[in-house]
């Protein structure tokens, strides 16, 4: 991976531009910063703009593990397209077959583990398609988690879990991830290039289908392995990224 600041970055955000590639970013942790809260993200004001300037020159697309009702007041702009629920959400599928029946499931473990789960500080985010299990506020972390361990496994065949930020996710097994959405939205967009954002486990899935054409960036170095092409440090650099593709659609005049 190389810094989208250093010299082939610039070639890559230049073809990116030049291609009027479509923009793809996945919300916590890239264009919000990470917070103790769920209910307190939201993508910071500046970034907002910038991302409602680009909007007068590409298609932007927000691909995010939350529900789409979820974060519509969280985004500050109104992008072509928003896909929740780690891309099982918003491109007009009906959830998978077994949803019902996996979800019940699911509910009934939870339920069957609820005091050792409150008493480790993990908390329940419902999104319908997917859950996912928080623990970035309990005191204890490897407690936290090895009470989410025993209240899961053995996982139904229905579902799939990973990791993620002080978090354990739940999605259908055959539900599409945040690769198949990207893909279906180039196809929808009819666009040749994509610029995707990403900063989490779910966000592998979108490296690992890149064709050569698409411009991958990782948010931060050091989390886990990643196939993203390029990264940036930190979350605060995401806003100087785009503020470069807005430079670049003056200086080109696209
Ligand atoms: O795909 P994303 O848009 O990155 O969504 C991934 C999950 O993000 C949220 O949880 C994470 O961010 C929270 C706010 O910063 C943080 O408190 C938590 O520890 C993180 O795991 C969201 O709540 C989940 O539903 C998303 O799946």
């Amino acid at each position: 991976m190389r810094s989208i600041f250093s010299p082939e970055g610039a070639v890559a955000l230049r073809r990116t531009v030049e291609t009027q590639a479509l923009l793809v970013f996945d919300f916590d942790g890239t264009l919000a910063p990470i917070v103790d809260d769920p209910a307190d993200a939201f993508t910071p004001t500046a970034t907002a703009g910038l991302l409602l300037h680009l909007l007068g020159h590409f298609k932007i697309a927000v691909v995010s593990g939350r529900s789409t009702q979820d974060l519509a007041p969280r985004l500050g702009f109104s992008p072509t397209f928003v896909v929740g629920n780690h891309g099982a959400e918003g491109l007009g599928d009906a959830p998978s077959a077994g949803h019902l029946e996996a979800a019940a499931w699911l509910m009934a473990r939870l339920a069957a583990h609820q005091p050792e789960l409150d008493a480790a500080g993990v908390t329940l985010e419902d999104k319908r398609q997917s859950w996912t299990l928080h623990y970035r506020q309990a005191a204890d972390h490897s407690r936290a988690r090895q009470a989410i361990q025993r209240a899961i496994e053995p996982l139904d065949e229905r579902l799939h879990a990973f990791g993620g930020k002080c978090c354990v996710n739940l999605v259908l097994a055959s539900a599409s991830t945040k690769g198949d959405a990207v893909e279906a939205l180039v196809a929808q967009a009819g666009a040749s290039g994509v610029l995707f954002m990403g900063d989490d486990v779910t966000d592998e899935s979108v490296y690992r289908m890149s064709r050569p054409s698409w411009l991958t960036i990782h948010v931060g170095r050091t989390e886990h392995v990643t196939g993203a092409s390029f990264y940036v440090d930190t979350q605060r650099d995401v806003a100087s990224v785009l503020r470069r593709l807005v430079d670049l659609t003056h200086t080109l005049g696209h």
